[in-house]
């Protein structure tokens, strides 16, 4: 069986990858980076290192690797003979693959009849749907309805913190031992193949995206964006002030009353849920670097967000939303050169000021919450004490 993954990078290696391998199929990754390329075709294989006391290390192979950009070919032959195709590049790189899946799925269909589920392992609801919109683009109507005769775009969330080591090392990726797979086995074309090992198939994944991302997420990006104010490193630096902790728990129980009021869930799972999060982030195997985690604060602080869209529907509901317009707040703060998106960030709010921006980027449309999110960037600026905000 032959799986064909679109980024090999640490959650393409440390997890989806890594399942595929387990499940009895031969993997293919598709990437730009010649270097990583080059190395997993020299070797066939790469290591997947658990960051629990143990470091228990486990070896994936065979593997291959093609470059995306210079081996169209190539891909496209494999995207025709692939029995699975998934990809964890980026939910904003989807549209670059867009056409190279395009062409070769209407290659494809005239061909190979077997049923293809084509799983886009991003942070972001419904990524694979983006994929299908983006695939719907470079085809007619009629070839797409050609396509989605033979071609699934299930939806998924994936979790596991997934990281690199210092340097270019291409041959391992270091895992949290937690992981969870969850796939919307409603919307999958294929049911033919063996499950995927460790993967959860559900009928309904709202419920389950919508908690990774709001909760999971939501409290990483929180404890960065913090982190970044406080010159914390990293998020188990951050999470070692009792302050900080305290704060990104508040924005936790917050975001958590958005499941209970809509959910079948009560509020004992969802403190231990809470709790469970707070010590993967806390793990002292992991130094996850803020610049990571907080990487690319306009898609984080966009509307349908781990920040903006829990705040928006706890204020629909007449929820609290103190500790969690702080947190939108750090995120307008977050200033990281390296960065394309924080650069943008900053020079938005230099040049239509901060109330505009934080309109802009978040999409929220209720003025108390932006005048919230505004104040709170005034005293996080002015350097205020983080809990007394949250309490005046
Ligand atoms: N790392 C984690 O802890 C984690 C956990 C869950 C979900 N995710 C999600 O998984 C996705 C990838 O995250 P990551 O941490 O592995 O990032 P990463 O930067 O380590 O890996 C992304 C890989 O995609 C490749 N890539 C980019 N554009 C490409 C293209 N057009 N064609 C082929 N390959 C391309 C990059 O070269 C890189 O190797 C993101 O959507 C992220 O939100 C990450
Ligand atoms: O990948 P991003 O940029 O959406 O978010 C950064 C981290 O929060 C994320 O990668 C987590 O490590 C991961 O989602 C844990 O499952």
């Amino acid at each position: 069986m032959l799986a064909l993954h679109f980024g090999a990078g640490n959650i393409g290696k440390g997890f989806i990858g890594y399942l595929l391998n387990k499940t009895g199929y031969d993997v293919c990754f598709v990437d730009v980076d010649q270097e990583a390329i080059d190395r997993f075709n020299e070797t066939n294989r790469y290591h997947v290192e658990l960051l629990d006391d143990a470091e228990t290390t486990e070896t994936v192979s065979p593997v291959s690797a093609l470059n995306s950009l210079n081996q169209q070919e190539e891909v496209i032959n494999r995207i025709q003979h692939a029995d699975v195709i998934t990809t964890s590049i980026g939910v904003h790189n989807l549209h670059r693959i867009a056409g190279t899946l395009a062409n070769a799925l209407l290659q494809r269909i005239t061909w190979n009849h077997n049923k293809l589920d084509i799983i886009a392992n991003e942070n972001a609801i419904n990524a694979s749907s983006t994929l299908q919109a983006e695939v719907e683009k470079h085809v007619s109507p009629e070839e797409m309805e050609e396509i989605l005769s033979l071609v699934s775009f299930p939806n998924a969330s994936v979790d596991r913190l997934a990281l690199s080591k210092e340097g270019a090392d291409y041959e391992t990726a270091l895992v949290e031992p937690f992981y969870e797979w969850v796939i919307n086995e409603k919307e999958m074309g294929n049911h033919d193949l063996p499950p995927i090992y460790g993967a959860t198939y559900v009928n309904d994944l709202k419920p389950f995206i919508e908690r990774k991302l709001f909760l999971v997420n939501m409290g990483h990006a929180t404890t960065a964006y913090i982190a970044f104010l406080y010159e914390e490193p990293t998020i188990q630096s951050a999470l070692e002030n009792p302050d900080i902790e305290t704060f990104v728990r508040g924005t936790m129980h917050e975001s958590a009353q958005y499941f209970v009021e809509n959910f079948d869930v009560s509020q004992d799972e969802m403190n231990d849920y809470i709790e469970k999060i707070i010590n993967r982030f806390k793990n002292k195997n992991i130094s996850d670097n803020i610049f990571r985690v907080g990487r690319a604060p306009l898609r984080k602080l966009g509307q349908n967000e781990r920040l903006s869209k829990p705040t928006q529907e706890l204020r629909r509901s007449g929820l609290p939303t103190e500790h969690l317009t702080v947190a939108i707040a750090a995120g307008f703060l977050f200033d990281n050169p390296e960065d394309e998106e924080s650069v943008k960030l900053q020079n938005l709010i230099e040049e239509r000021g901060i109330e505009k921006a934080i309109v802009h980027v978040t999409g929220l449309e209720n003025d108390d919450i932006c005048q919230a999110i505004q104040n709170n960037y005034t005293k996080l600026k002015e350097k205020n004490d983080l809990l007394s905000i949250v309490n005046q």
